[in-house]
């Protein structure tokens, strides 16, 4: 007899965007949700109370480096470039294979926390990552970050290569709940020649693609002064843009290039608070939806955001959405958290972000019994305007529960803090020697 889990009590958000009255019983094996409906409680081994409370898609987070959690506030209040080459970058050269492994465990905590079941990953010391995602009982994407500026050739294909060779290695992962993804840091980070080497390689291994594409005005100058075109027709031509792939920010993308990215089923990443932080821009995110493009939510690293609450993403995603728009109407409650949803299970090529019988048993239920939640008209618009990441009770993934009444349940939570507490101070005292 298989196991099974009830979400009892509460109401559901459907594929509608209708909450309604019912319970979901779960295939906690094969982590399928199995039915959604009225009294299924006597049904199943085991139940989670869901009374006050709003079971919605698990949250997904498109685009970030989880072990950025170490460099939390370790450097704020510059630009992209400056705050890459000056404190970053110089701070990630020290990075060992053990902090990418305490790094990740502690956003794993953070997004159980508040609600996110699957998150993308772009870093190095991917192994650690997967052990982490594994161990967390989390779903992800996740891949080599490859950048080539600066290298020597040898070092360059390496980097290349291994992106590759890692991508292909994890895929299937952790019971299938590790995807991979080979990925370019960003067009203009990357020679041209390599990504003609190695992305019929990606191609031929079946992976999809993930990079930076449009975050700030100076890197689609510098592909101009190399290429002459914008970044999205160089990628076009370089084959790197796909259905399967998806990519980060599109910040400063023009009509045309918002018409390639729907035309070739490439998805975009929106990270609003990192793009409003490092003042890269505003997305044309209403414009992008128009035309057809699907659009997922992302924090980035947590040192420019400073933290992955993508409840927060939500919020600034149709705030800043409306500004970019110059309409109050761009980006509305239910595009925002659909956007945090179904568009990052899009994005990332997971059947979840919807509850419905037969999709994975991703699942956050959401305390809606909070005096910032008083009264009640629209639960959707809660959940976009102001619900937060702590309103999560319970945190359900591929059918197994993470956190039950706010309790982590897959990791001692004060010993992942500790040890990111020691690790972040050690790396910033290797970085400044
Ligand atoms: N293998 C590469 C590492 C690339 S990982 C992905 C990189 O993206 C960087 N990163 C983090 N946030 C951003 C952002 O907002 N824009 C561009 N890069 C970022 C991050 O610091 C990390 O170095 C190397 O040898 O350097
Ligand atoms: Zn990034």
């Amino acid at each position: 007899m298989t196991d099974t889990l009830a979400v009892t009590d509460g109401r559901v958000l459907t594929p509608e965007f209708d909450v309604v009255r019912a319970d979901v019983l779960i295939d906690a094996d094969a982590g399928e949700i199995i039915e959604v409906g009225p009294d299924l409680a006597g049904d199943a081994e085991e139940t989670i109370d869901a009374t006050d409370s709003l079971v919605m898609p698990g949250l997904v987070n498109a685009h970030g480096h989880a072990t950025m959690t170490l460099l939390r506030g370790y450097a704020d209040d510059k630009t992209l470039e400056d705050w890459l080459q000056e404190d970053i970058w110089p701070a990630e050269a020290e990075l060992t294979a053990e902090d990418v492994a305490v790094g990740t465990r502690l956003a794993a905590v953070e997004l159980i926390r508040s609600g996110t079941t699957a998150f993308a990953d772009m870093y190095f010391h991917v192994g650690e990552v997967v052990d982490a995602v594994r161990e967390a009982g989390l779903r992800a994407r996740v891949g080599h970050g490859v950048v080539t500026v600066g290298k020597d050739e040898e070092a360059a294909r390496d980097d290349f290569a291994e992106s590759v060779a890692v991508a292909e290695e994890y895929d299937g992962a952790a019971d299938g709940r590790v995807r991979t993804a080979v990925m370019p840091h960003a067009p203009h980070t990357v020679g041209t020649e390599y990504f003609e080497e190695f992305v019929p390689r990606a191609r031929e291994a079946g992976v999809p693609l993930h990079f930076h594409l449009n975050e700030t005005e100076t890197y689609i100058d510098e592909i101009d002064a190399e290429a002459g075109v914008r970044p999205t027709e160089y990628a076009d031509d370089l084959g790197l843009l796909a259905e399967d792939t998806w990519v980060a920010h599109g910040v400063h993308v023009d009509a045309s290039e918002i018409e390639t990215l729907a035309e070739r089923g490439t998805a975009v990443a929106h990270c609003p608070a990192s793009n409003m932080k490092l003042a890269s821009g505003m997305a044309p995110v209403q414009e992008l939806l128009d035309a057809g493009a699907t659009v997922a939510l992302g924090t980035d690293g947590a040192a420019s955001n400073n933290d992955l609450d993508l409840f927060d993403e939500i919020r600034d995603a149709a705030m800043l959405g409306k500004l970019a728009a110059d309409d109050a109407a761009a980006v509305d409650a239910e595009t925002a958290v659909r956007m945090a949803t179904e568009g990052g299970a899009d994005a990332l090529g997971f059947d979840s972000g919807r509850i419905e019988a037969g999709a994975n048993a991703d699942l956050a239920v959401v305390d809606l019994d909070a005096v910032h939640l008083t009264p009640e008209h629209d639960p959707v618009s809660h959940l976009a305007y102001a619900a937060r990441g702590s309103d999560v009770r319970h945190t359900v993934c591929d059918g197994k529960v993470l956190m039950r009444d706010r309790d982590v349940l897959v990791f001692d939570e004060d010993d992942v803090r500790e040890r990111a507490q020691e690790h972040a101070e050690a790396l910033a005292a290797r970085a400044e020697e």
